[in-house]
């Protein structure tokens, strides 16, 4: 089917962003009141920095479930949530709306949740992890830096082949607010600061359940979306699949379409725009938690590709999950996939390095699955047959393209 490539370009052509930031001059003083032993004292922005950084302890990060002081990978300081509170107020300037506006086109409701205070001193930095999810509708985190002088830094965020980095150092660092926002399956790191103090808030972005308000994207003006709507008059039955480009938080509990995120948000609300059953599912390998079985069942995240099934490896050591995805998935399932040639990414970021220890919580690769519903049974069967012979001759005549 040729039209798979050109879905697989459209979908390709969504450009939904992975992460955005801002900077912006505060009315007042930034005031922070921080917990010294037994009392409490204040001081506002940029004055003050020493004696707070003197109240901080070091900040540890995660190797799976182990929780590591290492400050050849993270070297900062750090106050827990209670044990300061601050006059920075995130809904008084309008962070949060242009957050949803670029990072969350399905328009859920996002609730922000104060992480930890960090002092990044010269010298400091924190290399490259990806934040622990605390649960399946945590989408993104944000990153806000205060008014203190300071130069270096830079914050970098990955996504895929792209990156983008976020400098709030420098010029004016010491009466300005900059922030930015990533969802947190994206690889970042902070780099070294080279002088001064870099004093952060960072925040865990939650969506709530059931709270997708419909209208503010009109996904019906893409490409995709036309090409649903001649997929779905066409009058074949198949079921489209398109790997996601983020990673998923395993056993989410939030129900689709919520915890999609940015350009996979897209491609499911275009689907159902066009009048198309979509779905979300996942995968994810239990081999580093002592269970070596590639499962695939029920989730919240939406319905895995096998159902209730388990998938174990007759041959574990040569069970190729990629291969699993690709041809298995195709041949049984007969999923015709729309994309270029994809590297699956295996939840290659779980269990790794991460903000948190956890061994619960991580990420896994994930795909949407869009039903087309057309003729007969009798007829479906026959034309996902043809399908799919032809579409494994194209699949191997675009991987030699490739090559
Ligand atoms: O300070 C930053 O820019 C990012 C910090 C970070 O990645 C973290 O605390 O997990
Ligand atoms: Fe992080």
């Amino acid at each position: 089917m040729g039209d798979q490539w050109m879905l697989a370009a459209a979908a390709r052509k969504i450009s939904s962003p992975f992460c955005c930031g801002g900077s912006l001059a505060p009315e007042f003083p930034v005031r922070i009141c921080y917990r010294q032993q037994d009392s409490w004292q204040s001081i506002a922005l940029p004055d003050g920095i020493q004696a707070l950084a003197a109240a901080c302890s070091e900040a540890s990060f995660g190797i799976g479930g182990e929780r590591v002081m290492d400050p050849s990978y993270r070297k900062a300081l750090k106050l827990e949530p209670g044990d300061f509170t601050t006059s920075f107020d995130l809904s008084g300037y309008g962070i949060l709306d242009e957050i949803k506006t670029l990072l969350f086109p399905s328009n859920q409701r996002v609730i922000p949740k104060l992480y930890k205070l960090n002092v990044y001193a010269q010298g400091d930095f924190f290399k490259a992890h990806v934040d622990t999810p605390q649960a399946g509708n945590m989408l993104a985190s944000l990153v806000v830096s205060l008014p203190c002088a300071h130069s270096g830094g830079d914050l970098v965020v990955r996504h895929g082949k792209k990156s983008q980095s976020f400098s709030f150092g420098g010029e004016n660092s010491d009466d300005r607010i900059g922030w930015a926002a990533f969802f947190s399956d994206c690889e970042h790191e902070v780099l070294e600061v080279t002088s001064g103090h870099r004093l952060t808030l960072t925040y865990n972005l939650f969506v709530e359940e059931s709270s997708t308000v419909a209208g503010k994207t009109d996904f019906s003006r893409s490409e995709l979306y036309k090409l649903f709507v001649e997929a779905k008059a066409s009058g074949k039955n198949m079921t489209l699949g398109f790997p996601c480009e983020h990673l998923y938080a395993q056993g989410s509990e939030v129900s689709i379409p919520e915890a999609l995120k940015g350009s996979d948000a897209f491609v499911y609300h275009a689907a159902v725009a066009a009048g198309l059953e979509a779905r979300v599912c996942s995968v994810w390998s239990r081999e580093k938690f002592g269970d070596s079985r590639f499962i695939g069942h029920e989730s919240m995240l939406g319905k895995f590709v096998v159902s209730d099934d388990c998938y174990e490896s007759q041959d574990k050591e040569s069970f190729d999950l990629s291969e699993f995805l690709d041809r298995r998935l195709v041949e049984e399932w007969k999923i015709v996939w729309c994309r270029g040639s994809f590297d699956w990414n295996l939840g290659g970021a779980c269990a790794s390095y991460g903000n948190e220890p956890s061994t619960e919580s991580f990420y896994c690769a994930a795909a949407i699955l869009v039903t087309i519903r057309g003729g007969s049974q009798e007829e479906s069967d026959e034309s996902e047959e043809k399908e799919s012979d032809e579409e494994e001759d194209e699949d191997r005549e675009d991987e030699s393209e490739e090559e």
